[in-house]
């Protein structure tokens, strides 16, 4: 059974399609740029009407450590995901927060994979995202994804999960073709950027137990 992580959450009725459906992890983004940032009481809230059984996932941009701990507190996070991070800079994060920490790799050819042995020790997980394009605004939740058949023979060396355009439509074929252990996925669940669909949600956690 594949794990899914349904990220970009910030109403409850996202996350009770996400939880009904059978989502083992959510994510709460602290990024303001992001459609889908939310504020700490946005996350406390959120965090209350969710089941300790689906995990919590804050997902960071580069953060500064005030804004990492507030926002651990306020929803009551499982674990934390870092994009535009580095090595170091994660297991020092990874040992301040004591929490389960992901760091994303932004893939667009075969030698963006060669850094996620990097992590090694520093990250619980790696997650294989798409790069977005260096004048966008945001390093992910833009629905690109990248070329699966990158990850043919690549041998994981940490647990992991792939990232990056992934929607109801394509998701089985993604796993078929990668055998990702957990998917995750934000822009091809939402009718607009930021408003998560529930009929969508619930279709992507359908074609994940389907496949
Ligand atoms: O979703 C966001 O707004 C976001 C902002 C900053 C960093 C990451 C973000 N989302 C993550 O991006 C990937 C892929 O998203 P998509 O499915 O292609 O839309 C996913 O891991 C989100 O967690």
């Amino acid at each position: 059974m594949t794990d899914v992580k349904v990220c970009g959450i910030i109403t409850v009725e996202a996350l009770a399609a996400a939880v009904n459906g059978g989502a083992t992890h959510v994510g709460f983004v602290f990024f303001a740029p992001s459609p889908r940032n939310l504020s700490f009481d946005g996350a406390a809230a959120l965090a209350a009407a969710a089941p300790d059984h689906v995990r919590r996932v804050g997902v960071f941009v580069d953060p500064d450590e005030e804004l990492l701990e507030r926002a651990i507190q306020a929803g009551r996070l499982h674990a934390v995901q870092l994009h535009r991070t580095a090595p170091q800079r994660t297991g020092h994060l990874r040992q301040r927060t004591g929490l389960e920490t992901w760091t994303a790799v932004a893939v667009k050819g075969r030698a963006d994979l060669t850094g996620a042995r990097d992590y090694i020790g520093a990250a619980d997980r790696i997650l294989f995202d798409a790069k977005t394009p260096a004048s966008a605004a945001l390093p992910g939740g833009m629905g690109v994804r990248f070329d699966w058949s990158l990850l043919d023979g690549f041998q994981h060396l940490l647990p992991w999960a792939l990232s990056g355009g992934l929607d109801p439509a394509n998701v089985k074929e993604a796993i078929r073709r990668t055998g990702a252990p957990l998917v995750d996925a934000s822009s091809g669940l939402e009718n607009a950027p930021g408003v998560k669909s529930v009929d969508k949600i619930t279709a992507f956690l359908q074609a994940v137990a389907a496949s």
